[in-house]
């Protein structure tokens, strides 16, 4: 059966869905008006659809997997379920209001609040027992309080250019963290997800990871291997000098360049690292 897949058309999550999905070795359209899209070569069909329908065909089981936002999946309150994070899209939730005048979630009570996530915002209310009015807008909701519309308002903040801009501030606690998330129905294992699974979390880790080689003297291995453990452990080889061997160890990408200083202090030389382009582990 064909992997059927949802991914954003447009939008802040549009190119970075697509491009992951190219990574992973899946053919991509190239014209922003297509629809949806055959991959026959690894038996997959593409649909470009809006992220915030993606989570209800996904849980209706009208479509097998998604890409989308893990706040557009809650406000939708679709049964499908995250099986990954996928490290893009990131943004958090918040209530803002005029600056300096609301400092908490009491400060609510009673007031209008304009979002384009109602779902999110009157679960959030009713697990604090706050009672207010939410009205949904469709977007540009900073602009809801100047034009007397809302009191407050409940939206995704990333930069927080757009609030400062609106002359808006952000109050109270974040209502949640959000990030692009791979989403199936639940308990979807087929075989084919699974490939599909594999292939994007190989793109993830290679995005995240880098190949470390180095040299260094047998006696001083237990410290390296504390320092770089690696996934599984690292790969140790003769090395044509006396007493020294020869290791390559993954290690996250962040920090790779303090890791090899405190390598090059405990004795390593000859210290490389490497992309790598993609992984199956
Ligand atoms: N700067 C950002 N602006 C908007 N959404 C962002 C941003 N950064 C990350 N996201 C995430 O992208 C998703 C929203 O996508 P998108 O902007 O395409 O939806 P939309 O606002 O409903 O659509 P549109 O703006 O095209 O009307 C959410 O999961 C949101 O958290
Ligand atoms: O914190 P920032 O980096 O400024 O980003 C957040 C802004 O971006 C989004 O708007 P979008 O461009 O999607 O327009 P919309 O409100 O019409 O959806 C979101 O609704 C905020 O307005
Ligand atoms: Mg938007």
């Amino acid at each position: 059966m064909t992997l059927r897949i949802a991914v954003p058309n447009k939008g802040a999550l549009s190119q970075a869905a697509t491009d992951i999905l190219r990574e992973s070795g899946y053919r991509q359209r190239t014209d922003s008006k297509e629809l949806a899209l055959v991959d026959h070569d690894n038996d997959v069909e593409f649909f470009y659809l809006r992220p915030r329908d993606i989570a209800l065909y996904v849980g209706e089981g009208t479509l097998d997997v998604g890409i989308t936002g893990r706040d557009l999946l809650l406000d939708s309150g679709a049964k499908a379920d995250e099986v990954m994070n996928l490290g893009f899209g990131r943004s958090r939730f918040h209530f803002a209001g005029p600056a300096g005048r609301y400092s908490s979630l009491e400060d609510l009570r009673g007031l209008r609040i304009a979002t384009s996530y109602v779902g999110v915002v009157e679960d959030y209310l009713f697990r604090h027992g706050i009672d207010a009015t939410v009205t949904r807008l469709d977007g540009a909701v900073e602009t809801s309080i100047q034009l007397g519309v809302a009191d407050v308002i409940a939206d995704v903040v990333e930069t927080g250019s757009t609030l400062r801009a609106a002359g808006l501030a952000t109050f109270g606690d974040v209502i949640l963290d959000s990030q692009a998330v791979l989403i199936t129905r639940g308990g979807d294992v087929s075989a084919d997800f699974d490939i599909f699974r594999r292939r994007v979390e190989g793109v993830l880790v290679a995005r995240s990871y880098v190949m470390m080689d180095y040299d260094i003297e047998e006696s001083h291995l237990p410290e390296a291997t504390a320092l770089a453990p690696g996934r599984e452990g690292p790969t140790i080889s003769p090395l044509g000098k006396a007493g020294w061997v020869a290791v390559r160890v993954m290690v996250p990408r962040a920090n790779s360049q303090r890791l090899m200083d405190d390598l090059y202090s405990i004795g390593a030389r000859a210290i490389l690292l490497t992309d790598i382009h993609a992984c199956r582990l």
